[in-house]
This record gives C-alpha cells, structure tokens and sequence, in this order.
C-alpha cells in the first residue's frame, strides 16, 4: 500500500471545522474579561461507534487519546488570569453506566440520563450527586417499565433498558414493521402517563423527570461562570443525536456546536466521525496547550 493510500484513510477535519475549533481556543476581541472553555461531549455515536449491545460500547482509541489529553489539560491549574478549562461527557447513559463505558478520567463532569444525574469523576470514583424521585414520580416509573414490556413482548429483537429516572426502548435488533409498531406504542404509553417520549437513535427515551442535554448543557455553562461576574465561559458541544440537538439549541455566537455523522442539525460545523471528532479535538488541544 503506498504512502498517499494510508493517508486518504486518514479522517478528515474540514477546514471550516477546524477554523472554528482554532476561533474556539482564542479570545473573542469582544470578551475583555476572562474566559473559561467547556468542553462538553456526548458519548454513543460520538467517541463511540454505535453497536448492537449498549454494554459493549467503547470509545475508538483516538476518541479516548484526545478525551485523555484534553482531561489533563482540565486538570492543569489555571494561571492567575488564565483561561480555565473543563471537560465533560453529556449522555443519555444512566450516570453509573457512562462513567463504566467511558471510564473518564479523573476531573471529568458527567452528565448522565439526559441531565437527570450529575457528577464528577475523582481518582476516588465518581462523586454523584443523589437522584431523589418523588413518589408520584417512582410510581410513574413503575407503570412506564410495565407499558414498554408490553410494547416489547412479542416483538422480535425489541427490549426495555431501564434507567433510575427513565425506560428506554431499544429497536436496533428488530425489523422495520417491529420497530415501527413498538415505537408507536411506547408513544402512546408516554402520552397516557403525561410524560414526553425522546426519539434517539433506535432507541425511544421515557423519562419521569423533564430534563434535556440543552439545560444539562447550560446548568454546567452557569457552574463555570458562578461567583465570578467577570467570567465568560464559552462551550464546544459535539453529538450525533437528535437528542444532542437540544444542546445544540442553547449555543450563542462564540460557542461551538459540531455534529458528528450525518443528519439534519442546528450545529454550525459537522465531521464524519469518532475519529474525526478525536482529530478535531486534538487540534483543538494543540491551540489550547500553545
Ligand atoms: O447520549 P448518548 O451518550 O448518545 O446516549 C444515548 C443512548 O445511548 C445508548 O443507545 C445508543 O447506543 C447503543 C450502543 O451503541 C445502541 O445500541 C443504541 O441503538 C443507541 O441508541 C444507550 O443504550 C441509551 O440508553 C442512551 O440513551
């Protein structure tokens, strides 16, 4: 294989996307105070391809080099006036399950079932703040569990994950007809409960608690800019979902939204790929690290 054939499978960053991420790590003229970056990334489909089984998921090895890199990076302690940096995973994964998938470094903000859980990795484990359901809510969860297992049952590749504050139907595994008919009925499931259906990939996402990765996205913007009125903190989010898009939706002029594959979007910039993503981020670090 000659030289120019390994390169061509190189993945390809493109240059508006680059441009926008090299814009990303400077200073806006119009932002003379400081400025704090979050760096905040979803997990399938975006650092990691996506697979028939959920618990096989892994991150590809240039996604977890530049999700590494960028984590140290975070950790580094910011200069006086320097610009600080936080890294975190936005998924619609149950907290414990993306912080086992992901196994993120220590640092990293997580934000698990679309906003519903939060926390953050130590080099203890992860330190999560307690999900509390009211009892209406457990009790909603329980009925919801009971309508999808029967959205289920007798539809061929067709199962229930269950979250602590969600149950997701999973269609991946089943024909078209199936798919179609178990989605419809896990709507209907959400619309007699009161509760809002998220349609993902294959997957159709109930939750008893209202959340999404767009006020998940700005609850870590405002974190990172509480007590200091002088702070900006500017955000990079990359996903692949239509469940991303709601993240997308809370982004302003200096931030960065890159979607990752194909699909209509509101982000401004989009690659092909985990990999492609992972060389975005690197580059991106590069700046950073300058
Ligand atoms: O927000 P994300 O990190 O993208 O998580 C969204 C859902 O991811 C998982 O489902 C998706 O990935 C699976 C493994 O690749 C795939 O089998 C499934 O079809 C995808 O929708 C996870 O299982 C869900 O609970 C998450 O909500």
């Amino acid at each position: 294989m000659s030289g120019a054939q390994v390169s061509d499978a190189e993945p390809a960053v493109p240059p508006s996307a680059l441009a926008a991420a090299l814009r990303f790590a400077g200073r806006p003229d119009h932002v003379p105070a400081r400025c704090a970056r979050l760096v905040a990334l979803d997990f399938d489909g975006t650092l990691a391809p996506l697979v028939d089984d959920p618990s096989a998921s892994t991150m590809t090895p240039a996604a977890r080099a530049a999700v590494d890199r960028l984590a140290s990076l975070a950790a580094r302690p910011a200069p006086p006036d320097g610009d600080e940096l936080r890294l975190a995973l936005v998924s619609g994964r149950n907290l414990t399950d993306l912080a086992a998938r992901s196994g993120a470094p220590a640092g990293t903000y997580l934000v698990g079932s679309h906003g519903a859980e939060t926390g953050r990795v130590t080099v203890h484990g992860v330190d999560a703040v307690p999900l509390r359901l009211t009892d209406a809510q457990v009790d909603a969860l329980e009925r919801l569990r009971e309508g999808l297992q029967d959205a289920v049952d007798g539809r061929r590749g067709a199962w229930v994950q269950d979250k602590p504050s969600a149950a997701v139907l999973h269609t991946r595994l089943c024909g078209a007809d199936d798919a179609r008919a178990a989605a419809a009925d896990a709507d209907a499931v959400a619309a007699r409960l009161g509760l809002h259906a998220m349609h993902g990939k294959d997957v159709v996402e109930i939750a008893v608690v209202a959340t999404s990765k767009g006020i998940a996205v700005e609850r870590l913007r405002e974190e990172l800019e509480e007590g200091d009125d002088r702070l900006r903190a500017l955000v990079l989010y990359a996903g692949d979902d239509t469940t991303d898009e709601a993240a997308f939706e809370v982004l302003g002029p200096d931030d960065l939204g890159v979607k990752v594959g194909p699909g209509s979007t509101l982000a401004t910039e989009r690659v092909a790929d985990a990999d492609a993503l992972a060389d975005l981020l690197e580059r991106l670090a590069d700046a950073l690290d300058g």
